[in-house]
């Protein structure tokens, strides 16, 4: 990554999170090419990084768009991804979502649970339409990631067991309202094992000839997202072999593959860049604190996550410290006893792998407003969505006149 943070720092202040959309390229590339044995889509992930932007970027290269709100669904509709390559998925969606999806036309719903598959059956009926159905299936596999982040375990709320996915395909065929289009399953997030990942396909993909074998032919075959990035010094699990051998269990079917990567696409590409206030010493604990906080990049606070940190300044002297916020939390850190440099008020701190889950998890906490986002591609650096002001934060509330 060539960006010279120091001049976006003074052309736009700090904090600040930069995307290098030539990386997003490449990652969309890469993984879009190893599917081309086959038919494929890949739904970016909206929720990793919603930036307009952003998904307007994929949307030229030819993604399609995984979302978990009506209004993700609007977001990728607006930079042009047509409907046909949207999917909405989520285990709560609202009657008032589920009507929108419908009257939209998005490529499928991927339903969650029974009771969710009625709801849409009856919005369906109502609004006289056939709704495209897609259902997610939880394998009972352990994705081997942070607990937190692993969604394909009962234990977790997602998607419903094999059994009841049968039964719900059956109401599907049976129904006037409903088609089934798809099969979709996630069994988590920052994975860095392919076994996981094979395991939870095979399942799918003996349901889908099940499924076959009483006359339900599936046409998508949504293996969901999850590939990890580099944060540390992961070993990856590399895309060849992933498509490899998402294809080999999808071997005589004739279904198009989806996949769903977030992180993937987006989580590299991204830095946050904020800027030393002061350092002090508590007895004999160092902290080095910055202009950006947890509300901004909520990542470390939250999973304990590792982000790798370098100050940018010339100095050579590491000692011990915990790098932390003005926010008011103990919790408010981005790393705690890390070895860093001497730093002096105004030096630059990058914060890297803050691509994915970075600004569309921030919050107002605190009354912060959330920092400047910047797009570099072709060496060209673009603000793509300004700092928020004390204005843009109160702007929504009404005083309460006794
Ligand atoms: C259904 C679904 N698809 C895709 C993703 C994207 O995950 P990731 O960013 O790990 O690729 C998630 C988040 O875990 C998800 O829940
Ligand atoms: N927010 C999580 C990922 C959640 C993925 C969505 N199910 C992270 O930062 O790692």
């Amino acid at each position: 990554m060539n960006i010279d943070f120091k001049t976006l720092a003074e052309k736009y202040q700090t904090p600040y999170y930069v995307y290098d959309f030539d990386h997003i390229t490449k990652q969309y590339e890469e993984l879009k090419s190893s599917f081309r044995a086959r038919k494929s889509l890949i739904a970016y992930a909206v929720k990793a990084n919603s930036n307009l932007s952003v998904i307007k970027h994929l949307a030229d290269l030819g993604a399609g768009a995984d979302c978990v709100s009506i209004g993700e669904v609007k977001r990728a509709l607006k930079v042009g991804i047509p409907s046909y390559k949207i999917i909405f998925s989520g285990v709560g969606k609202s009657d008032d979502e589920i009507t929108q999806a419908l009257e939209l036309d998005i490529l499928m719903i991927n339903v969650e649970s029974a009771a969710e598959l009625n709801r849409v059956e009856d919005i369906a009926k109502n609004l006289g339409k056939i709704a495209r159905i897609s259902i997610r299936v939880n394998p009972n596999i352990d994705p081997k990631t942070h607990p937190y982040i692993s969604t394909g375990l009962h234990e977790n709320k997602f998607g419903v067991d094999i059994d009841t996915a049968k039964r719900m395909y059956i109401q599907c065929k049976n129904s006037e309202f409903l088609e089934p289009t798809g099969i979709h399953c996630h069994i988590g997030s920052q994975l860095t094992q392919l076994q996981p990942i094979k395991d939870a396909v095979k399942i799918v993909a003996e349901l889908v000839k099940n499924l076959k074998a009483i006359k339900i032919d599936l046409s998508f075959m949504d293996v969901g997202g999850g590939l990890g990035i580099i944060y540390d010094n992961e070993k990856l699990i590399d895309t060849y072999e992933y498509s490899q051998s998402i294809l080999d269990a999808m071997f005589g079917l004739d279904v198009t593959v989806v996949c769903e990567p977030g992180r993937f696409i987006v989580g590299n590409s991204g830095v946050f860049v904020t800027k030393v206030l002061y350092e002090k010493v508590n007895g004999n604990k160092r902290f080095v604190i910055v202009d950006g906080a947890m509300n901004d990049l909520i990542r470390p606070a939250l999973y304990n996550a590792y982000h790798k940190i370098e100050v940018l300044n010339d100095n050579k002297n590491l000692s011990d410290c915990n790098l932390v916020g003005p926010v008011c939390e103990s919790g408010d850190f981005f790393a705690k006893n890390i070895q860093l440099p001497q730093t002096n008020h105004n030096d630059l701190v990058a914060i890297y792998s803050a691509g994915a889950y970075g600004f569309t998890m921030a919050s107002n906490y605190n009354t912060r407003g959330r920092v400047a986002e910047i797009a570099v591609l072709n060496g060209q650096d673009r603000l793509i969505r300004r700092r928020e002001t004390f204005e843009d934060l109160i702007a929504l509330e009404e005083e309460f006149i006794k």
